[in-house]
């Protein structure tokens, strides 16, 4: 189990140059252990720039961040983040896209030999994660990208869980696949979560996995956090301070409203089911 702390970070692109740009401004906030945080805000409020500094691959510029128990501030030297990166494993948006060995299980085998596992070590760790993901042997000596986008998907989360991380940080993780593949996907994390204690921290455009999957939601905006909340209360709050995300509002609109339902596709009627169940324990379903 393992938390991250960012105390009093900023962080400035082309510090000292007449081109810098500060993405990050005075940033205190904990992503709980054994938790899905969920990071939302509109485009350009600083998702991305954020989720850079969590596994060593930016450095804070001013402030830091606590990693279980490792400091990284802006001393902090490149070689002393192979902790961290072994610690936090990262998986980037469209992440089939950097599948590159000639078999699935070269691929995931990879980051562990990096990290310094044997061979040997290295494909238990890779057939073991495949399996966990859902992936079947038969596919393991297959190019990667003769399998689906969504198996591709799975084959990629399943190397960088392969170097044992105590915290996954996902860049959208449900990109551009389908409803089902999106949940599938979801309920996979969420099962990874609980079975091995996992810290997740994802960025998503999606209210759907936001109000489904999370169970803390932080909001930016302009290089700061808005807001820091259980999604169920972020949907119901009408906080006219905060300027939430449009899709945000969107469900927003639709708890007070929620008479329009009808004219939605199923599974946001589904969601709004789910959000009135947590709203009336005892039902709250309507059709
Ligand atoms: N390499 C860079 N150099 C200078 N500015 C940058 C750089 N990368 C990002 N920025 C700026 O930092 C700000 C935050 O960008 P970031 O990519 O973190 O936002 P985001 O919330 O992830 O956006 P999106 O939802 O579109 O991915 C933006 O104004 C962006 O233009």
């Amino acid at each position: 189990m393992m938390e991250i702390k960012l105390k009093n970070v900023g962080y400035t692109y082309h510090l000292n140059s007449p081109m810098a740009f500060t993405a990050l401004k005075n940033i205190t906030l904990t992503f709980p252990a054994h938790q899905l945080t969920a990071i939302i805000g509109k485009t350009g409020s600083g998702k991305s720039t954020l989720i850079k500094l969590l596994n060593g691959l930016e450095i804070p510029t001013s402030g830091e961040v606590v990693i279980g128990n490792q400091v990284i501030d802006k001393y902090t030297k490149s070689k002393q983040l192979n902790l961290v990166r072994k610690n936090v494993g990262m998986v980037f948006q469209f992440s089939e896209n950097q599948l590159f060995s000639e078999t699935v299980l070269k691929d995931v085998m990879f980051g562990p030999l990096n990290f310094g596992k044997s061979e040997q070590e290295a494909v238990e760790l890779a057939k073991f994660w495949l399996a966990k993901v859902g992936i079947d042997k038969d596919l393991f000596e297959q190019a990667p990208f003769e399998l689906s986008g969504g198996q591709m998907r799975c084959v990629a989360l399943a190397g960088v869980l392969a170097c044992e991380p105590k915290v996954l940080v996902l860049d959208e993780p449900g990109a551009g696949l389908d409803y089902v593949s999106n949940q599938n996907l979801m309920s996979l994390l969420k099962k990874l979560q609980s079975q091995f204690g996992l810290t997740i921290i994802m960025v998503t455009h999606s209210m759907e996995n936001v109000a489904e999957f999370a169970d803390h939601v932080v909001v930016m905006k302009n290089g700061a956090i808005v807001r820091q909340t259980k999604p169920i209360e972020l949907f119901s709050t009408d906080d006219s301070k905060v300027e939430l995300p449009e899709a945000a509002q969107f469900y927003l609109k639709l708890m007070k409203n929620h008479q329009i339902e009808n004219e939605l596709p199923i599974n946001k009627t589904e969601l709004i089911n789910r959000l009135l169940k947590q709203f009336k324990p005892n039902g709250g379903t309507h059709e």
